[in-house]
This record gives structure tokens, C-alpha cells and sequence, in this order.
């Protein structure tokens, strides 16, 4: 959410921001509303402050006005009270317009409407030369019995995975190594529950916008979160922190859990795109500082690079572009991994910088170093998600009779050079 001081002195700014993003905003209804509430809050002050000198002067006033003054008195109070009521619906009205702006997007972000202007900023690590025909997660998976993709049609539905021997121990090793990575880093690692209240989900910023893509329990007035980020981001919510020793650090592990509803017919075979996955989720509070917000973008970027690094995926790193990136994003770098049986890269993290948008929508405040009271910055990115992981992961690392061959970094984990 922006702050409405912003707006109004900005409203260009705001309005090309709306454009860049593909975002329908109706700035003259919003700042005509918060003309009107703004106005109505002055004239109930100033209602407010009659009644309060009448009633202040009351006891040394003439007996003849009391009467007078007493009606006068009840009367501010009543319209006060009358223009508070009738303003409820126009500041909620007001609200919701400002939860559905977008934040102002970073000037470097490539100006585009969707993943197609995004820009490669940096490629890592050498393509695999097999030698052979590589086969794909799919075949590889059921050369080893390492899931079951069929059966699990007809208990779950699509989109569903369940992993079996080696594979399914890999994925729960992965999980592990990543939060102990990013714990290593000086992030506390928390985990949270993935059914969670809507508040959290409009906190967050993904509501109002996609409900569709949510699983809804409506006896239990719950949803089901895609991301740790939900839940991280409503932890402190209302809070004054103290970030004087440094940001709040979160390495969060959580189920996760997406309808898909905008992607039917993309990615349906195997381990890319499914409806319930795991995840370690890097999250940061910090002051609101565009300096300091950008360094810890870097830091976190950095620790999904390192990761991947020692999994010996080749990756690049990508430029999210205005129409990509999402409403709240200040920033947005995506890692997309090598997928050989795709020969293309494939998003398996996606770095965030948010300024104070999630924080104003949260709540998230604390006291900078003048003593100042101000909404933080938050950030965050994926440490390590699977089973998309799995999918560069087995491709990458296959060998002709159809093994894999583990990175170094997880055979100590794992027993053994071989998955
Ligand atoms: N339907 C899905 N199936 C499998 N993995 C998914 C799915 N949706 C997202 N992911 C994984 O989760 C990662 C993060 O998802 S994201 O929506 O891009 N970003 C976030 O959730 C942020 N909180 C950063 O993690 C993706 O890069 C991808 O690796």
C-alpha cells in the first residue's frame, strides 16, 4: 500500500506506475474520497472542539445560557457523531482502492507487460555436455521408482506428486540443508502454518487481487498459504520492532499450497507446477533505508546463487520486468535454473523488494535512530522449493544408465555419490 501523502504529491508517479504494471487504477475517485474523508475528519474535529470549549466554559457561564450552551453542545457532539458514521463506508471505499495500487516500480526494471520483456542479467555455470540423449525428470523418476506420478492421479487429482525411496529421503535432506544454510547466514529459522487467516492474505498483498488462486476452508474461515512469506509477514503485525541491532531475519520453512488456476495446460507433466510443495523461504525487515533494502536484495539473491552453486545447477538470473514482477514488488530478480530436456531455464526462485508496501498493509513499524516512528521495508526470497528443484536437479546430474550422480555438497548427506 502507498501512503496517501505520497499519492497526492506524486500522482504521475503513481499513475505511470499503474501503467507500467498493468494495473486499472482510478486516481481521481481515490483522491476525490480522501478529499471527502479528509474533509470530514476536520469538520469533526472541529465539531469535537466546540463541544469540548462549551463544556469547558460551562461551569462559570451565566445560569441563563446554560440551557443555550448545553443544547449547542449535545448538537456538535450529534453531527459529529452523525458525519463519523456516515464516513465509515468512505474510508473502508478509500481503503480498498489503496490496497489494489501498485508499488512504484524500481527504474531499472525493464518497462514491459509481462515475462517476455524480462532480461537475462547474468548466466552461472557451464551446460551440461551428456553425450547422450538426456532423458527428463519424468523418465528418470520412473526408471528408478522414485515417485509414484499415476497412481496418485486417482487418490489427489492433478498436479500431485509423491515421492518414493531415495528421492523422497532427497527431498526432505534438501529442505533440511537449505534452512541450515540460510540459519548459517544469521536467519532464524521459523516454521509456519500454511492455513492461515484472510487478514494475513491481504497483509501480504496477495489478496484482494488473486483469491482464485487460493484454497479456501470456510468452515474454519481459513485459507491455505502459497508461501511462508503470508504468514512471516503478519507475525509482527502492529508491532513497534526494534531494529536497532540489525533487521529481523527469517529462514522459513512451510507446506505450500497453489490452485495453479491461471495455468491449466502449462507444465502438467511431472514435478514443475503442482498444487502442495515445500519450501525454505528467505524473509527480511529491515529499515526503511532504499540503501540498506538494496543490500539485503543482494545478500538474498546471493545465498539462492550460493545454494544453487553447490547443487552444480547451472542458472541465470533475470530481471523481472514491470508487467512480471507483481503489484507490490519494488524489485524483482528471478534465478531460473537449466532444465536439459527443456533446453531452457526454468524459474526455481524469485528474489523481492517491497519498500514499506507489504509493511504499511502489515503494520509493520519501528522507531529509526531520531526516535521517529516508520513503516519498515520487507523482502523476500525462495532459498529452496521443491519438487521444482528436483527437476534440474535429477536432469542435470543423470548419467547414460540413467542414474544421478549427486553434487558433491549433499553425498555426505545422502550416503553415497548416487542418488
Ligand atoms: N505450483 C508450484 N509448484 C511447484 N513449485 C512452485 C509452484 N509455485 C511456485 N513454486 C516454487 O516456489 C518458488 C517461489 O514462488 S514465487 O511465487 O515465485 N515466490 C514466492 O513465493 C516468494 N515468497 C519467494 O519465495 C518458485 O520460484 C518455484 O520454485
Amino acid at each position: 500500500m502507498l501512503d496517501l501523502a505520497f499519492i497526492r504529491q506524486n500522482r504521475d508517479a503513481v499513475a505511470l506506475a499503474a501503467t507500467q504494471k498493468n494495473v486499472a487504477v482510478d486516481l481521481d475517485t481515490l483522491l476525490a474520497l480522501d478529499a471527502e474523508v479528509r474533509g470530514a475528519k476536520a469538520e469533526i474535529d472541529r465539531l469535537r472542539a466546540e463541544r469540548n470549549a462549551i463544556s469547558a466554559g460551562f461551569k462559570t457561564a451565566a445560569p441563563e445560557e446554560k440551557a443555550e450552551l448545553g443544547r449547542r453542545a449535545k448538537e456538535a457532539g450529534a453531527q459529529a457523531s452523525e458525519l463519523e458514521a456516515g464516513m465509515a463506508d468512505k474510508e473502508q471505499a478509500l481503503r480498498d482502492m489503496l490496497l489494489k495500487l501498485p508499488n512504484i516500480p524500481y527504474p531499472g526494471a525493464p518497462v514491459g507487460p509481462d515475462e517476455n520483456s524480462n532480461v537475462v542479467v547474468r548466466t552461472e555455470g557451464a551446460l551440461p555436455d551428456f553425450g547422450f540423449t538426456p532423458r527428463d525428470h519424468v523418465e528418470l523418476i520412473e526408471k528408478n521408482d522414485w515417485a509414484d506420478l499415476s497412481r496418485i492421479v486417482q487418490v489427489a487429482g492433478s498436479r500431485q506428486y509423491c515421492l518414493k525411496g531415495r528421492l523422497a529421503i532427497l527431498e526432505t535432506v534438501l529442505m533440511s540443508w537449505a534452512l541450515q544454510k540460510i540459519a548459517a547466514a544469521g536467519f532464524t529459522p521459523i516454521t509456519v502454518p500454511a492455513l492461515v487467516r484472510e487478514d494475513a492474505f491481504v497483509r501480504q498483498g496477495q489478496f484482494p487481487g488473486h483469491r482464485e488462486e487460493t484454497y479456501q476452508l470456510p468452515n474454519d474461515d481459513l485459507w491455505l498459504a502459497g508461501t511462508a512469506e503470508v504468514a512471516l509477514t503478519s507475525l509482527h503485525t502492529g508491532e513497534i520492532l526494534d531494529l536497532s541491532n540489525g533487521p529481523i531475519l527469517y529462514a522459513g520453512y512451510s507446506p505450500c499450497f497453489r490452485r495453479e488456476a491461471g495455468s491449466a495446460g502449462r507444465d502438467v507433466r511431472g514435478l514443475l507446477r503442482v498444487h502442495q510443495f515445500v519450501k525454505v523461504e528467505q524473509y527480511v525487515i529491515c529499515e526503511a533505508d532504499e540503501a540498506v533494502s538494496a543490500d539485503w536484495h543482494a545478500r538474498l539473491l546471493a545465498l539462492a546463487e550460493e545454494l544453487l552453486t553447490d547443487l552444480e545447477i547451472p542458472y541465470q538470473v533475470i530481471e523481472t520486468s514491470t508487467g512480471d514482477m507483481g503489484l507490490g514488488k519494488y524489485r524483482m530478480n528471478d534465478i531460473e535454473s537449466w532444465v536439459p530436456s527443456l533446453a531452457k531455464y526454468r524459474e526455481t526462485h524469485s528474489c523481492s523488494t517491497l519498500h514499506d508496501w507489504q509493511a504499511r498493509r502489515a503494520n509493520l513499524r519501528y522507531r529509526d535512530s531520531e526516535g521517529k516512528v516508520r513503516f519498515a521495508h520487507t523482502l523476500n526470497n525462495t532459498a529452496l522449493a521443491s519438487p521444482r528443484i528436483l527437476v534440474p536437479l535429477l536432469e542435470n546430474h543423470q548419467t547414460e544408465d540413467g542414474r544421478v550422480r549427486l553434487p558433491k555438497a549433499l553425498q555426505p548427506l545422502m550416503g553415497g555419490e548416487y542418488l
